[in-house]
């Protein structure tokens, strides 16, 4: 599909061959995203790395990820974190136990917590913790309200510098509210002594959270990583923009679906209850043997794929996909949504039907090399978080659904799945839901 909107040519591409061709034969020429006019100003003008331009600097960011951050090492080793973070959440809970909550709002603040606590881990004292975390969400919900406005910069990019509606303006004044707060909590970590904050309390290499392992860097000042401050800055707001809504946005809506298709939810408690057990809590060491769980998961992202439209990529170059020409500077966009629900590949694409996925696991993953299935994206920009959703998405939604039963608000007949479509699939209606303990022994909810 070509769109001509203001002055630019946006181009949809919304079938498996020629998703191919752009994320797999023509990579290079699309391995740089599409930038909105805010992005400029709400990524450290490009020197993060969502926004960076396929480059060197770009490299540098993603191996650093890579090997020092989502590395399997560091993230088993920062388990405790996450776990700290779920049992909390667990007994807050317990203590709403017989109350409509509202479970996208508990799953986002889950999630902050668990996020943050990896990027700066024990640098912030607990009070001072609960207020910044708050703080930091309610300026990210601005940020990504921002991003959901229609900006005439985008269209018109000319007029881009007159701001007409002052949304850069607005997105300047919230990136230099988290610059303060990066600054702060940088210099409260350069003011701990080592091993103080630390996980295990150990000065162990691959228990030191994000922050110890980044100003580490910094200060090796290796002529090889030009890593700085900036770029800090700039990666940790890619994790909390790019990490938080789109994890607990998927467990939302895997709730949702379940409640939906009691049977199926039946059927994840029942697998919990037998791998777990019922006079016990999910560990993440159990989630390999969750099968059905992860095929949940799966389904989840097959018809609620978070980014619908992955990320926008920029056409360095004039090339040919599907036999069409794709001019260069155009706005090329794969419609993952429309893919993973085609007839053409997916047996009665609308049903919500997991077991879809349990087909030997070989045959489907997240890694983007079946282009019928590609909630992650492909190619040399795919999703860098893969490693992390892996593990916080099954262990936080199977906490819940092992740990508590969960009923629709009296006169609410049956759960919403309308969505939102953009440049993200929300949930048109939040889900509301009772939590009831499921556990006999109330021990477990501590
Ligand atoms: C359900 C969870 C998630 C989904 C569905 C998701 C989806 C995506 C998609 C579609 C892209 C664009 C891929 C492309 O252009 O081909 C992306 C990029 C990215 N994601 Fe995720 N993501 C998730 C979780 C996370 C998490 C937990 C992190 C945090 C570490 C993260 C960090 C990133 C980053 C940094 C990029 C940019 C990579 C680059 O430009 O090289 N994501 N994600």
């Amino acid at each position: 599909m070509r769109l001509h909107l203001g002055t630019r040519l946006w181009i949809v591409l919304s079938s498996p061959s020629v998703a191919k061709e752009f994320l797999k034969d023509h990579d290079i020429i699309y391995a740089t995203r599409d930038m909105l006019a805010v992005t400029q100003t709400g990524s450290y003008g490009r020197q993060d790395m969502v926004w960076a331009p396929y480059g060197n600097h770009w490299r540098m960011m993603r191996k650093l990820c890579v090997r020092e951050l989502l590395s399997n090492a560091r993230l088993d080793a920062l388990y405790g974190l996450r776990q700290r973070e779920v049992r909390s959440m667990v007994s807050r809970l317990y203590l709403k136990r017989g109350v409509a909550i509202n479970v996208a709002e508990d799953v986002m603040l889950i999630m902050f917590n668990i996020v943050t606590s990896m990027l700066w881990g024990g640098t912030l004292e607990e009070g001072s913790r609960a207020r910044i975390t708050m703080e930091f969400r309610q300026a990210m919900n601005k940020i990504v309200n921002i991003l959901a406005t229609p900006n005439v910069s985008d269209f018109f990019p000319a007029l881009a510098k007159l701001d007409l509606q002052g949304i850069d303006r607005q997105v300047k004044k919230l990136i230099s509210w988290f610059d303060q707060l990066f600054e702060y909590i940088i210099q409260q970590r350069r003011k701990m002594v080592p091993g103080e904050g630390e996980v295990s309390g150990t000065e162990k290499e691959s228990s030191k959270d994000f922050l110890q392992v980044l100003l580490k860097i910094i200060d090796e000042a290796n002529p090889k990583i030009p890593f700085n401050e900036t770029h800090l800055k700039g990666l940790y707001l890619d994790m909390m923009g790019a990490g938080t809504e789109t994890s607990s946005s998927t467990v939302e809506w895997a709730m949702a679906e379940l409640m939906k298709h009691p049977e199926k939810l039946k059927k994840t408690q029942q697998e919990l209850d037998q791998v777990v057990g019922t006079n016990n809590i999910v560990e993440e060491s159990h989630l390999p043997k969750l099968h059905y769980l992860n095929a949940v998961l799966k389904e989840v992202l097959r018809l609620h794929p978070v980014a619908p439209l992955l990320v926008p990529r920029h056409a360095s170059e004039t090339c040919i996909l599907g036999g069409y020409l794709v001019p260069e500077g155009a706005k090329v966009m794969v419609n993952a949504w429309a893919i993973q629900r085609d007839p053409e590949y997916w047996e009665e694409p609308l049903e919500f039907r997991p077991e879809r996925f349990l087909v030997p696991s070989s045959e489907w993953d997240y890694n983007g090399k079946d282009f019928r299935y590609i909630p992650f994206g492909s190619g040399r920009r795919i999703c860098v978080g893969i490693p992390m959703a892996e593990r916080m998405i099954p262990y936080l939604l199977g906490t819940l659904l092992h740990s508590f039963e969960w009923e629709l608000p009296e006169g609410v007949i049956e759960v919403d799945l309308s969505d939102c479509f953009g440049l993200e699939l929300k949930k048109k209606v939040a889900l509301v839901a009772i939590p009831k303990p499921r556990l006999s022994d109330p021990r477990l909810y501590d």
